[in-house]
């Protein structure tokens, strides 16, 4: 069977790259694009791909399902406009394959309940590589031995939201295997505020945001004596592509939202 796929973002770093992995994938077919702004009507037409790329570019979510009917639909866009394109598309029985990161508890939550509510498959997949999908899990694991943790992520300076996706899903990966507690002196104080990073259940998280990098994160376990450090790095965007093709062929026997790949593994 051939899946129907439209991709919202195409022209970001992500979506980009996503375009020419659902062109080239053989059981795959795009049939759409989601832009946000006035460019041309086909992706012909983009300066960004070869002028063979012959796939129909929307600015209206409710029009490209309507024409398109796309069995999938990928987002790499905002944190902004994530949201409501998740609804839609779960209102109208499109399959969501979610990347783009920075959803709230609640949003999760709400989209969490329409998808079941309307028998919808779905993938919220805050990191699509697998090395790190990996790292979340030694993390957890890691957690039930050494409780004491901290997160620093690391990503390119275009990043949005901080903390990042990935380092929220880690904390609460780990969060399943250790008691909440708070970590460092009980009176210790910020003489520069923000200098202890987030707090996720005790936990601290650190963002770094800078030029050359792509995306990354440490994940490091203090004991006594010693610390172990579990290190994952994105050194560019096809990392994540094998993750966005899994999810596009695993949402489609889905009839409710899952979160994170390490579920579909
Ligand atoms: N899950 C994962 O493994 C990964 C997730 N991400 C996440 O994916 C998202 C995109 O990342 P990245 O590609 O680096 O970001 P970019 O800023 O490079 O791309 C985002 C694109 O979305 C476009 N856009 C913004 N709003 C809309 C809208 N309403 N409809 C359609 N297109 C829109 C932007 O256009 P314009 O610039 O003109 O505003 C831009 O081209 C981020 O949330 C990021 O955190 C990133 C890497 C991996
Ligand atoms: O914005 C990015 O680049 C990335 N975003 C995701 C996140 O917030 O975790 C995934 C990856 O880290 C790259």
């Amino acid at each position: 069977m051939t899946v129907r796929v439209a991709i919202a973002g195409p022209r970001g770093k992500m979506g980009k790259e996503a375009v020419h992995t659902v062109m080239k994938a053989t059981d795959m077919e795009l049939v759409a694009v989601l832009d946000h702004r006035e460019i041309a009507m086909n992706l012909t037409a983009y300066s960004e791909f070869p002028e063979n790329y012959d796939v129909a570019v929307y600015t209206d979510l409710e029009a490209l399902i309507k024409d398109t009917k796309p069995d999938v639909f990928v987002d790499l866009t905002t944190p902004k406009a994530v949201y409501t394109h998740t609804k839609t598309l779960l209102e109208h029985h499109v399959r969501p394959v979610i990347g783009t990161t920075g959803f709230t508890d609640e949003q999760l939550q709400e989209v969490t309940d329409l998808a079941k509510a309307n028998g919808t498959g779905a993938i919220i997949a805050p990191n699509f590589a697998i090395g790190a999908v990996l790292m979340m899990k030694f993390a957890a694991e890691a957690a039930k031995y050494m409780p004491d943790v901290e997160i620093i992520e690391l990503h390119h300076d275009q990043k949005l939201d901080a903390p990042s996706g990935t380092g929220v899903k880690t904390a609460q990966l780990i969060a399943q295997n250790r008691p909440a507690h708070k970590q460092g002196h009980p009176e210790e104080h910020e003489t520069i505020q923000g200098s202890r990073g987030g707090d996720i259940e005790g936990m601290r998280i650190h963002s770094v945001r800078l030029q050359g990098l792509v995306a990354h994160q440490e994940v490091l376990f203090g004991g006594e004596g010693q610390m172990l450090t579990i290190r994952h790095d994105s050194y560019n965007r096809a990392s994540f592509m094998s993750g966005v093709k899994l999810c596009i062929e695993k949402v489609v026997d889905l009839n409710e939202l899952v979160y994170g790949l390490e579920n579909l593994l």
